[in-house]
């Protein structure tokens, strides 16, 4: 049922709305990219590319957004797919979904901010279901081990290849200091796999968080907004920043793939869009299972997030929240 022309005849310009739109949010907000890319691993791996992450919480039901780990995905990534979703209703009512819209526009800024490009199949429908208590369990944590996570990937048909590959996501974007402090801390300077200049360099960053929570540090110290294979080359020299990206140098199963990866960028890319795809379709919906989700917002949703971004005010009209 998923094709490529998905939306040929029904929407011809549904690719080139979506690439205005992520060209315009990313260059004035060049921090899209990685909340994007982060948001959208979020939604796949709770139930499914099915659109559930973006749904905001009611009086009467808490939402998948505010489960603890999602309070700091970054508004500019749901703003993103609200003005996609604006301008696509404009363009051709009630056709797009906005699980579709989250899958090309995540594709779009991953090649944008010099990642590889992919084809990515369409015709996702939305699911109408969010809970926030259906959301732990479901995501990986910093302070899960390397077979803990192996594990996770593996109950979703992902080998520990692949989740080597999806994980040098982390070659661009933030991390709070509150997700790689505590390492720091009980470890010492030096000891958990860290360099210790840069565990030395970290605890100064992050010395006053417990104040400040949206103080956070870059993913990838190298290059931190290129989307690049340092990422693989920082882990072996003590420079990766969350326990579990230090797990995946340190443990046999995973280490092959980093020492891989951080010598053939090409077949990163390759392996990374390759596991995109198949990120893309899982759990989706279609049929009857989904919607083509459009709901009207008139009202500004205020939100406080951790997140250290600013949340731009939704515009008001359709939206996928
Ligand atoms: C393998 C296990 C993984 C763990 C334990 C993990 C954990 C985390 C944590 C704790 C953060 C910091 C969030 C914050 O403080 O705002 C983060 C950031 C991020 N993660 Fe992961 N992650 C994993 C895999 C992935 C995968 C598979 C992807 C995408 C394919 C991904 C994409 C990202 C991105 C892009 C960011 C930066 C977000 C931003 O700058 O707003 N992660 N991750
Ligand atoms: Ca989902
Ligand atoms: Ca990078």
């Amino acid at each position: 049922k998923l094709s490529y022309s998905y939306y040929d005849k029904s929407c011809p310009k549904f690719a080139q709305i979506i690439q205005d739109t992520v060209t315009d949010k990313q260059i004035k907000s060049p921090t899209t990219a990685a909340g994007t890319l982060r948001l959208y691993f979020h939604d796949c791996f709770a139930n499914g590319c099915d659109g559930s992450a973006l749904i905001s919480s009611t009086a009467f039901n808490r939402a998948e957004r505010d489960a603890d780990i999602n309070l700091s995905l970054p508004g500019d990534a749901f703003d993103l797919v609200t003005r996609a979703k604006v301008a696509l209703e404009l363009a051709c009512p009630n056709t797009v979904s906005c699980s579709d819209i989250l899958a090309v526009a995540t594709r779009d800024l991953v090649t944008m901010v010099g990642g590889p490009f992919y084809s990515v199949l369409l015709g996702r429908r939305d699911y109408r279901v969010s809970k926030s208590s259906a959301v732990p369990g479901n995501l990986p944590l910093p302070s899960m081990s390397t077979s803990q996570m192996i594990e996770m990937f593996a109950a979703r048909g992902f080998s520990a290849q692949e989740m080597v590959a999806l994980s040098g996501a982390h070659t661009i974007g933030f991390s709070h200091c509150k997700e790689f402090t505590g390492q720091l801390y009980s470890n010492g300077t030096g000891s958990g796999g860290y360099n210790p200049r840069f565990a030395q360099a970290l605890q100064k960053a992050c010395a006053n968080y417990k104040k400040d929570p949206s103080i956070s540090v870059f993913n990838d110290i190298m290059t931190p907004n290129k989307f690049d294979n340092l990422y693989y080359q920082n882990l072996p020299k003590g420079l990766g920043l969350l326990a579990s990206d230090h797990g995946l140098v340190s443990d046999s199963r995973t280490r092959p793939f980093v020492e891989l990866y951080a010598r053939d960028q090409n077949k990163f890319f390759q392996d990374f869009a390759k596991a995109m795809q198949k990120l893309s379709v899982y759990g989706i919906k279609t049929g009857r299972r989904g919607e083509i989700r459009h709901r009207r917002t008139n009202s500004l949703h205020v939100r406080s997030r951790l997140s250290r971004h600013t949340s731009s005010s939704f515009p008001t009209g359709d939206s996928c929240s």
